[in-house]
């Protein structure tokens, strides 16, 4: 038996949590530090619970001894509402992922931007940032915007295939960056953007063994691009080999799904995680994914990301 000082119970709550691997990344690192952690997912469609049920898991969380509690898809902006308390990059940019339960009150953080930042700074420590072509605009894709912005990039061009997000998106980081610029643009753009930037970042469903291919013409890259895809399911996604292949600097998606946990990790145990080793254990376990699908066929489209 222990209480919630001496072990740490954390829980991830979203839909379709089920094959994440965050768990796995906590429950290690926790041991190799000799530190006892249990982190369970909590998974909506498993439960038949609709999104808003955010906040009554949050309640039964607390009341069953939780830390705290990483929340995703579709629960990001909803839970926001049920926190005393928010961090500052939290608040500007809409959308907690980490939830610490602290004396019977809720605070909520975002390490995907912090993660994406980090993954950013240590995998490709010399890229030049005046200037950056970003593909997606979605939920990932805007804590990835607000990290670079973060970052210091100057001019942002924030594609995406729907226009009315990439033009929201633009205008809502504009505000909070005002002495940068972030401009939207649709994918037929790309050829008259890319020999402007100094670097690439993607944040579509491209590439993923469920949507394979490439998100642009692989001509429009050149050697001196650096590249960051965000997906990495596969880890080598077509984006990076082929970018590879050209010369160009690469960061997988690996590394930010590592730093979102490892951020995660020290918010909630107070203790900070080793990333390396961390990773190199992320690497394993999609090594051991990636060996299984292609004994099945290729069913590692059923993995949620
Ligand atoms: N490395 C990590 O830690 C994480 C990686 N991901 C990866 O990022 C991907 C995107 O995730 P979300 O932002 O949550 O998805 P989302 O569905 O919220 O956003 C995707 C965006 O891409 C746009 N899009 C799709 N195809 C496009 C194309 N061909 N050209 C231009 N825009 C296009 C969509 O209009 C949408 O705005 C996921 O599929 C997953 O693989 C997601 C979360 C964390
Ligand atoms: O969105 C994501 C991905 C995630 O849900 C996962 O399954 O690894 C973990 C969350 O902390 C993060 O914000």
């Amino acid at each position: 038996m222990s209480n919630r000082a001496e072990s740490v119970l954390v829980g991830l709550i979203g839909e379709g949590v089920m094959p994440s691997l965050t768990p796995p990344m906590h429950e290690r690192e926790a041991d190799v530090q000799g530190l006892r952690l249990l982190y369970r997912p909590i998974d909506l469609l498993e439960l038949a619970l609709p999104a808003a049920a955010v906040g009554d898991l949050l309640t039964a969380a607390q009341h069953m001894g939780f830390n705290g509690l990483n929340i995703t898809h579709p629960c990001k902006q909803l839970v926001m509402k049920h926190l005393d308390e928010i961090s500052d990059d939290a608040a500007r940019l809409g959308a907690v992922n980490t939830v610490l339960i602290q004396d019977g009150r809720y605070i909520g953080h975002n390490t995907d931007f912090s993660g994406f930042g980090s993954a950013l700074a240590d995998g490709l420590p010399d890229a030049h940032l005046d200037r950056v072509v970003q593909l997606g605009a979605g939920g990932a894709g805007s804590a990835v915007a607000y990290a670079l912005l973060k970052a210091g990039v100057k001019e942002l061009d924030l594609v995406d295939m729907d226009a009315n997000r990439a033009a929201e998106r633009a205008a809502e980081l504009g505000e909070l960056f005002p002495e940068a610029s972030v401009t939207p643009h649709t994918p037929n753009e790309l050829a008259q953007l890319m020999p402007r930037t100094d670097g690439l970042v993607h944040c579509t469903p491209i590439g993923m063994a469920a949507h394979p291919g490439l998100p642009l013409d692989i001509e429009l890259l050149e050697p001196r691009h650096w590249v960051a895809d965000i997906v990495y399911r596969p880890i080598d996604t077509q984006l990076v080999r082929e970018a590879r292949a050209k010369g160009c600097a690469v960061l997988d998606g690996g590394r930010m799904a590592v730093g979102q946990a490892a951020d995660a990790f020290q918010l909630i145990t107070g203790r900070v995680a080793d990333r390396e080793r961390m990773r190199a254990h992320f690497l394993e376990l999609i090594a051991q994914e990636e060996a299984a699908a292609s004994l099945n066929g290729g069913t590692l489209a059923k993995a949620a990301r």
